[in-house]
C-alpha cells in the first residue's frame, strides 16, 4: 500500500501515576482539579481532540485504577475515541512501559502525553502525528529557552554552585509532550534501553535513531509546581472568555 492511501492507527498513553511532590501535599497531580475538572480529565480530552487519536491508555496511580476509570465514565468524552485503564509503576518510565504493553496490534503511531501538561493544543498533537505519519521515528515538542542556561558542578548542600559552562542557548531546546512514535521502535527502546531517562524521546536516541522536533506551545507547560496551578486556571479563563466572543 502507498505511504498516501495508507491508514495509520494512532493512540495515545498518558502516564499518570506520578505522586506531585514538588506540587506539594495533597492527592496524586492527575487527579487534583483545574477549574473543578481533574488534571488527567482535560489531558485526556486534549488527547482526544485530534481527530486521529482512535485510542487512549490512562496509566493510573497503583491503587488508583477503579478512581480513574470511574472518573473516565462521569466526564464527557468523544463517542470516537476508546479508553482503557492500567495501572502504573514506580518511575515515569516504568508507568509508560506499562501503558505500552496494553496497546492492541495494529497500533502504528503512539503518542506518550504528561498528564501534568493538560493543555496542549490539538494543533500541536496534530503536528507531531503528522510529522510521524511523514517518517521521522520519534517526534518531541519543543521551544527555545527564554533564560540563558549554565552548566554547573551540583551541590546538593545548597552552597554557590561553581559554574562549568554557558551552552549557547541558540542549540538548545525546553521539551514538551506528546512525543510522537513509531510504536515498533517505542516499543523496542523500552524493551532494549535501560538507566534513568526523564523523557522517551531519549530512549530512542540512545537507540542511534533520529528525533526530530517540530514546534512546542506555551499552553503545553508542565504543572509542576504550585506556581503552575495558578497559570493553568488563567489559561483556562482566557479560553473561556475568548469561546464568549
Ligand atoms: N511513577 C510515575 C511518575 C510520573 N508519572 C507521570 O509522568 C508525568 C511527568 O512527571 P512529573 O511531572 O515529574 O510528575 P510527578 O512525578 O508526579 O512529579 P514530582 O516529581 O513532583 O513527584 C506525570 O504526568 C506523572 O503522572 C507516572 O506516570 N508514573
Ligand atoms: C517528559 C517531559 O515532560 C519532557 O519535558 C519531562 O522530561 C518529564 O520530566 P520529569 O522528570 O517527570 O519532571
Amino acid at each position: 500500500m502507498s505511504e498516501e492511501t495508507r491508514v495509520f492507527r494512532t493512540a495515545a498513553v498518558i502516564p499518570a501515576a506520578g505522586r506531585g511532590v514538588r506540587l506539594g501535599p495533597g492527592a496524586p497531580k492527575a487527579l487534583r482539579a483545574l477549574n473543578g475538572t481533574p488534571m488527567l480529565i482535560h489531558a485526556v480530552r486534549a488527547m482526544a481532540a485530534s481527530r486521529a487519536v482512535s485510542l487512549v491508555v490512562v496509566v493510573a496511580p497503583p491503587d488508583g485504577a477503579t478512581e480513574v476509570k470511574n472518573l473516565l465514565a462521569e466526564h464527557a468524552l468523544p463517542d470516537r475515541t476508546d479508553f482503557l485503564v492500567v495501572p502504573g509503576g514506580e518511575t515515569r518510565q516504568e508507568s509508560v512501559r506499562l501503558g505500552l504493553a496494553a496497546l492492541p496490534q495494529g497500533i502504528d503511531v503512539v503518542l506518550v502525553h504528561d498528564a501534568a501538561r493538560p493543555l496542549v493544543p490539538v494543533d500541536t498533537v496534530d503536528a507531531v502525528i503528522e510529522a510521524v505519519r511523514d517518517g521521522a521515528p520519534a517526534v518531541v515538542p519543543a521551544l527555545p529557552l527564554a533564560d540563558t542556561v549554565k552548566e554547573v558542578e551540583p551541590h546538593a548542600d545548597g552552597t554557590p554552585e561553581p559554574v562549568l559552562a554557558t551552552p549557547d542557548r541558540a542549540r538548545l531546546r525546553a521539551v514538551q509532550t506528546p512525543q510522537g512514535f513509531d510504536h515498533a521502535t517505542l516499543v523496542r527502546a523500552h524493551e532494549s534501553v535501560t538507566g534513568d531517562v526523564t523523557d522517551d524521546a531519549s530512549m530512542v536516541e540512545r537507540l542511534g535513531l533520529k528525533v526530530v522536533v517540530v514546534p512546542g506551545h506555551e499552553e503545553a507547560f508542565k504543572v509542576t509546581r504550585p506556581l503552575d496551578l495558578v497559570l493553568a486556571e488563567a489559561v483556562l479563563a482566557r479560553r473561556r472568555a475568548n469561546d464568549g466572543f
